[in-house]
């Protein structure tokens, strides 16, 4: 490409022949990849396979040695410090719940919703109408509707999770980055974090990590699976799971 060029993809996230050495290992080893606007995407793989630090290269948090990654057509993540990259629509939800305990369901959805609304203002001016409409949106997809009275301090470890989801898409991210989000989830929990995701899924564009089969299989979705530092596999959960290069250095184990 020449330096004015600009690289042109209709994908939402484009990853190409990205790197990341670690004193010269290679956490990540070449790694292409595209997400299509609106995909829900699954990413698996075994413990060190990588994923976090792919997470980490899309939110500009780990600068890769080589390749491209490219938003939403234009934008060119390894050139952009972390603020640029979440003020251009990419948000991420880490592993560990961190949500305000000393404040209701429903507040912590408001902050998340004002973004830069102080506190002081928060706790003087009343929610606007589109606002409050947000609010039971978010509400209602994250099925908390029950509990947004309730001090985030009570909230069991799933719902905690699912605040942490609703305050992720108060702030509208062209694309969701969800961590891990069923660790420590019973059964049940597991099943309607998969919904909520699906849910989600109708307005926006998501990649998820996961080790948890069973809610994997619930999204339903396009599977990557990341091995040493490379794409192994894509496709349907089935087909993935079929294929021997898996199974040897994944699911058999
Ligand atoms: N800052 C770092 N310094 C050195 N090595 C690192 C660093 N970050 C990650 N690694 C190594 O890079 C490899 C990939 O790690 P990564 O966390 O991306 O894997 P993962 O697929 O997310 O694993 P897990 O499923 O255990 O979360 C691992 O071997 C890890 O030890």
């Amino acid at each position: 490409m020449s330096m004015t060029e600009q690289r042109s993809t209709s994908a939402l996230l484009y990853l190409s022949g990205v790197t990341v050495s670690f004193d010269g290992f290679k956490a990540l080893n070449n790694l292409s990849l595209l997400v299509e606007p609106g995909e829900m995407r699954a990413i698996i793989g075994p413990n060190g396979a990588g994923k976090t630090t792919m997470m980490d290269v899309v939110t500009g948090k780990t600068r890769p040695d080589e390749g491209e990654v490219v938003f939403d057509g234009k934008a060119d993540l390894t050139k952009l410090d972390e603020a640029d990259i979440a003020t251009l629509g990419i948000g991420r939800k880490f592993q560990k719940p961190t949500v305000f305990e000393n404040h209701t369901v429903r507040d912590n959805l408001l902050l998340a919703l004002a973004g830069l609304r102080s506190w002081y203002k928060l706790l003087l001016a009343a929610p606007t109408k589109a606002e409050n409409n947000r609010l039971d949106e978010i509400l209602s997809i994250i099925r908390m509707e029950p509990q947004q009275h309730m001090l985030a301090a009570r909230l069991s470890h799933g719902q905690k999770q699912w605040l942490e989801i609703g305050m992720l898409l108060a702030q509208d991210p062209k694309l969701l980055l969800v961590d891990e989000p069923v660790a420590g989830m019973t059964d049940v929990e597991t099943e309607t974090t998969a919904q909520v995701l699906r849910e989600i899924n109708k307005t926006h564009s998501v990649v998820v990590v996961e080790h948890d089969m069973s809610f994997v299989r619930a999204l339903g979705v396009k599977v990557t699976v990341l091995h040493e530092g490379s794409m192994l596999a894509e496709g349907t959960l089935d087909q993935v799971s079929a294929d021997p290069r898996v199974v040897e250095v994944y699911l058999g184990r």
